[in-house]
């Protein structure tokens, strides 16, 4: 286990404000280092040190649902519970952040689920939504990416859509530390394939969605 070496930083209240405005007016968010970079470089190390029988080949839709289509995504994930310390701070740090939208933009945000996520040179994630509307709790969709010295050559990107519009409106390079942050049901999204190595965190905050007390009960 590795520690981080930093006092722990809350984030500011003009960030989240900007954060917030965003989210607001255009439904996403682009930070480029909203949380401190020697966290992102420790959760970087812990991923590279967990062995490939720790990630699973991701699945597609939920619960008994859920199936892995190697023709829609190819990548590996290993779920997030908070088992180093800088997991517990990122998860620390994502619930300040979980509050603090919910007192600016009146969410209703409940809780966060999140995994790492491994793209080996040529993996992919075609083009998805990460919520059906009234299928799904899952509202707002969030990935940090943990790549440092990407470049544009390397390829990788994440483009988001527009529904109904064939071309992305945003390219993202999944830069290190770099965080984004977007509704869940809005916008399509697909992530090309790279020619090196991709990792991130990829999560999601959800709402309540209980029905007689059964938590995210099945669609
Ligand atoms: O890694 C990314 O850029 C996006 C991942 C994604 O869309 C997902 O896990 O649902
Ligand atoms: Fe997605």
């Amino acid at each position: 286990m590795t520690a981080v070496t930093l006092p722990r930083q809350g984030l500011t209240s003009d960030v989240l404000d900007k954060l917030a405005n965003d989210l607001n007016e255009k439904g996403y968010c682009l930070t480029p280092a909203l949380f401190p970079i020697n966290l992102a470089q420790t959760l970087l190390t812990e991923v590279h040190q967990l062995n490939p029988y720790h990630f699973e080949p991701a699945g597609i839709g939920r619960e008994l649902q859920q199936q892995q289509n190697q023709f829609v995504r190819t990548d590996a994930i290993h779920w997030l519970k908070g088992q180093t310390a800088a997991q517990q701070e990122f998860l620390m740090l994502m619930e300040e952040l979980r509050m603090a939208l919910n007192r600016r933009l009146f969410m209703g945000l409940f809780d966060y689920e999140c995994h790492f996520a491994h793209y080996g040179p040529g993996d992919f994630y075609k083009k998805h939504l990460d919520a059906f509307k009234g299928r799904t709790n899952r509202v707002l969709s969030t990935v940090y990416y943990l790549n440092p010295g990407w470049s544009r050559a390397d390829e990788g990107e994440l483009l988001m859509y527009e529904r109904g519009n064939s071309h992305p409106f945003l390219a993202v390079t999944p830069l290190f530390g770099q965080m984004l942050i977007f509704l869940s049901e809005r916008f399509p999204h697909e992530v090309k394939p790279a020619r090196r190595d991709r990792y991130s965190i990829a999560g999601w905050f959800r709402v309540n969605g209980s029905i007689g007390g059964a938590i995210d009960p099945p669609a």
